[in-house]
């Protein structure tokens, strides 16, 4: 019987938790007799682009990631429309796309989903020809994106500092947005593209995007007033940020934003110099990657500040 080819890409400084039992985790769980396994870990930024594009060209059946969601875009963007299914065990600093598709944040459980062998197909997001899969954007998150990626510390404690230090420093711009329906002119704090709900670490800025309907949530958040931070940050975490009085909601498959002059934007969280005008359209349905089943009625349930507390600390 022919085996199922299997590549473990594993990065070695995402995230905070050592990696080295990985390998072994994986060798335990797979049953050698049916699965080919191969382990590379990874030694610079893209490498993992170029380990998944080799597997794919080499007929792995599946190439799974140990790190983040700048490791898991890396896989990913290689392995969309193929027939190669990505599996993620979650190793991040906010981990968007797993705790999207409900993967466990535990490897041992995140092992067990993707040897269930269920498989969703998801859409994705092109901006600029940058490949993302959860969130894009513009604005405050691109520009706290590029202090994070200066950051020793990964963890959220490091996002915290940033997020702090940047509000000082950080200016809102105008912006120029077409999208499907129409077009409007907006100052904005944060522009950001939603193929999924959230950034990662549980922040739902687009709490009503869904990752298979062809479209992305775009949240246009107003420039906010001190008083106004606290509430913001809370609708945040309780998927209610579509609900503040300064956020506008587009639903779309285009996207074109004009800004004065060109700069960083972020996608899947990862800081990206580019032009004045930025494109980005939805590609339905382009990555198998191994999750649980949708849950079958998957509007959004608003959150209490309990149950959000509770989900960050369990
Ligand atoms: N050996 C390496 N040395 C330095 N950087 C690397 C190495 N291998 C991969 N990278 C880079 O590490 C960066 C961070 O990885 P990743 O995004 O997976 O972790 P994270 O930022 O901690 O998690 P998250 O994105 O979920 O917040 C990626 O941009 C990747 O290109």
């Amino acid at each position: 019987m022919k085996k199922t080819k299997v590549c473990v890409i594993i990065n070695p400084v995402s995230g905070t938790e050592s990696k080295k039992n990985i390998p072994d985790e994986v060798a335990a769980a797979f049953d050698q007799k049916e699965f080919d396994l191969i382990f590379r870990l990874t030694g610079y930024p893209n490498h993992a682009t170029e380990i998944a594009r080799e597997a794919m060209e080499n007929a792995f059946d599946s190439v799974l990631t140990a790190g983040g969601d700048g490791t898991v875009n890396e896989v990913a963007k290689a392995l969309v429309n193929s027939d190669t299914t990505l599996g993620i065990i979650p190793f991040g600093s906010g981990n968007g796309l797993a705790r999207e598709l409900g993967v466990p944040l535990d490897s041992e459980k995140a092992i067990e989903i993707i040897l269930k062998g269920h498989t969703r197909t998801i859409d994705y997001g092109v901006a600029n020809e940058h490949i993302f899969f959860c969130t894009c954007g513009v604005g405050f998150d691109a520009f706290i994106s590029g202090k994070f990626a200066e950051e020793k510390n990964r963890g959220p404690l490091g996002y915290f500092r940033n997020i702090l230090e940047g509000a000082v420093d950080f200016k809102s711009e105008e912006y120029e947005i077409t999208y499907d329906d129409g077009e409007l002119k907006e100052r904005a704090f944060i522009i950001t593209c939603g193929n999924a709900s959230q950034y990662g670490n549980e922040a739902y800025i687009a709490p009503g995007a869904d990752m298979e309907d062809g479209k992305m949530n775009v949240s246009i958040l107003k420039p906010l007033n001190a008083l106004e931070i606290p509430q913001t940050t809370l609708q945040l975490f309780t998927k209610n940020i579509d609900k503040n009085s300064k956020m506008t909601t587009l639903l779309t498959s285009n996207l074109t934003i004009k800004r004065s002059h060109a700069g960083v934007m972020h996608v899947d969280g990862e800081p990206i110099e580019t032009g004045k005008d930025i494109h980005v359209k939805v590609i339905p349905r382009g990555l198998n990657v191994f999750a649980p089943p949708k849950p079958a009625n998957k509007q959004k349930e608003n959150e209490t500040v309990f149950s959000a507390l509770t989900r960050w600390f369990s």
